[in-house]
């Protein structure tokens, strides 16, 4: 206790509250929403998750000045399968509207990327524009875990369930999570190690889950290696944030499965 995962969620709470009163605006973006299991069921090479990340708790600023909607269409064009939106504007410094504006310009799947505690985010995330919403196991309770994925799922939306350990990876089976991301960042400890991956996702039928792995890829060589674990994609922010040629980068980072 007393990590970092502890104090946002705190915050969560504080702002969910917020939400509640405030309200929603009560209508959803007209937008496509296309299936990400679909196209990660169907794909012939790497999928790969974009991230929108202008900075995070582990590594401070990455990208500040960052448009996020040319960052997404520069990650459309070049192949990418999803963007993910950091939306958690305390310690990511992202926003909602970040989601609002990507969602009206591209035509990818869109992922929240939020600490969701309560179905009003899930709701919010929904009329942003969002296909897919991210659920942390480590922050929630199994019965939470449970009531977030059966409302996002009935809502039509894809839910990314993210895992850490042995532990996470149980409770996220126990729900029937079909896409499970698999963290290779301790959100505790920051402490990241690509061996996560090959030690989860050896315990998974990689036909039936689609395994996502998360966090810290720098180069093919990573990829390559999560690849051999069993992933059928990945999740980037800040080597795409702060890639010197980023279509390029993207593009080699879609190895043939
Ligand atoms: O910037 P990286 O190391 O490529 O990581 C991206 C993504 O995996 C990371 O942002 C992330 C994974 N799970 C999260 C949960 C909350 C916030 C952020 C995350």
């Amino acid at each position: 206790m007393g990590n970092i995962l502890t104090k946002i969620i705190d915050e969560k709470e504080i702002e969910v509250a917020r939400l509640k009163e405030t309200g929603l605006k009560g209508e959803a973006l007209q937008v496509t929403r296309p299936s990400l299991v679909e196209q990660l069921r169907t794909a012939a090479s790497m999928s790969v998750i974009a991230e929108i990340k202008r900075a995070s708790p582990s590594k401070g600023e990455i990208n500040l000045d960052v448009n996020p909607v040319e960052q997404a269409l520069t990650y459309e064009r070049n192949g990418a399968t999803a963007i993910s939106v950091l939306t958690d504007e305390k310690f990511f410094k992202g926003r909602i509207e970040d989601l609002q504006q990507v969602s009206q310009h591209v035509a990818i799947p869109r992922l929240c990327k939020d600490f969701m505690v309560d179905e009003i985010q899930i709701d919010r995330a929904y009329e942003s524009g969002a296909t897919v919403i991210l659920l942390i196991v480590a922050a929630l309770s199994q019965e939470r875990l449970q009531a977030l994925y059966t409302y996002a799922k009935q809502k039509g939306l894809d839910v990314l369930t993210e895992v850490h350990d042995e532990e996470e990876l149980e409770r996220a089976l126990a729900i029937d999570a079909e896409i499970i991301g698999i963290n290779n960042r301790n959100l505790k400890t920051f402490e990241v190690d690509l061996a996560v991956t090959e030690r989860l996702a050896s315990r998974l039928d990689s036909n039936r889950h689609l395994i996502i792995s998360e966090s810290g890829i720098k180069t093919v060589a990573d990829v390559e290696r999560v690849k051999k674990a069993g992933a059928r994609g990945i999740l980037v922010g800040e080597t795409l944030m702060q890639a010197a040629d980023l279509p390029e980068t993207l593009k080699q980072f879609q190895l043939t499965l």
